[in-house]
């Protein structure tokens, strides 16, 4: 089965997806192998693999390959630039920075990138990312014209722009390691529109009350990073986190 039908078929069938967010750059590979075995006994439904900064060559191979020995859930690109492909990924968030002023961000590493894909056969899960305030390093990296919190109409606009174009999933970010996760009128007011395109919310959610909040609000997939790397108990706060949005 193909990565975004597991995942669609997850949404359908338990409400919420909950995705785990691993930065090569952050720990070395036998110990992004622990989280993730963790996470997935846990009940995360597929690892992302990415970072804004120092996120690719061997650290990310060899992340991917130790990860894949010790999981069996899907393992997902989430690349900073063109240089966060690997050959070891079953699926690439095909992405643009909607509200990107770089050009680079909108279509330059995804034309870098995209005969790596096609000559690994990865598979491309074609999608519009959005970045709201605050943003964080992700939001500086790829300089974007950050989403006003209380402006879900400018977001929503992005978001049916994206869908025009054709993108499957759209992914409302407030930054990794946000003080606040996107406002629930945001994701609200994005899924009112994208109707059966799936919506992805991340950055700032780091307990399962916040979770249910966001998927309540409307998001089809929580993705949770940093409180993953900094929590003790990786297995407990995931399953607080999936208990919290599964039906
Ligand atoms: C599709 C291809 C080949 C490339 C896409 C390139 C684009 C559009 C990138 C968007 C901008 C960007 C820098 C995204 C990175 C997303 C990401 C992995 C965020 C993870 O969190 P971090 O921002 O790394 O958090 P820290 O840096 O604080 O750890
Ligand atoms: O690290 P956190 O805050 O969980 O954010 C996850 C993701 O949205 C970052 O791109
Ligand atoms: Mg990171």
């Amino acid at each position: 089965m193909k990565v975004e039908e597991y995942l669609n078929d997850i949404a359908e069938r338990e409400g919420t997806v909950h995705l785990t967010l691993i930065d090569p750059a952050s720990q070395p590979p036998e110990v992004a192998a622990d989280i993730a075995k963790a996470a997935v006994d846990g009940g995360t439904d597929a690892i992302m693999i990415g970072g804004s900064t120092g996120a690719g060559g061997l650290a990310l191979d060899q992340t991917l390959l130790k990860i894949k020995e010790q999981t069996n859930v899907p393992t997902i690109l989430f690349p900073g630039n063109a240089g966060g492909l690997s050959i070891h990924a079953d699926a690439v968030l095909f992405m643009s920075l909607l509200n990107s002023r770089d050009i680079n961000y909108v279509t330059t590493n995804q034309a870098m990138g995209a005969p790596l894909v096609y000559k690994y056969g990865i598979e491309p899960i074609s999608m519009a990312y959005i970045i709201t305030e605050p943003g964080g390093t992700v939001g500086w990296v790829g300089d974007a014209k950050l989403i006003p919190r209380n402006k879900p109409e400018l977001a929503v606009a992005y978001s049916l722009a994206g869908k025009y174009m054709g993108m499957h999933y759209t992914y409302l970010e407030a930054g990794s390691g946000a003080d606040q996760p996107v406002t629930p009128a945001t994701i609200g007011a994005v899924k009112h529109v994208l109707g059966d395109n799936k919506l992805i919310v991340g950055g700032g959610i780091r307990d399962g009350m916040t979770a249910k909040i966001c998927a309540d609000a409307g998001a089809d997939m929580i993705v949770t990073g940093t409180i993953v790397e900094e929590t003790e108990d990786v297995r407990n706060k995931i399953e607080e986190l999936v208990s919290a949005i599964k039906k």
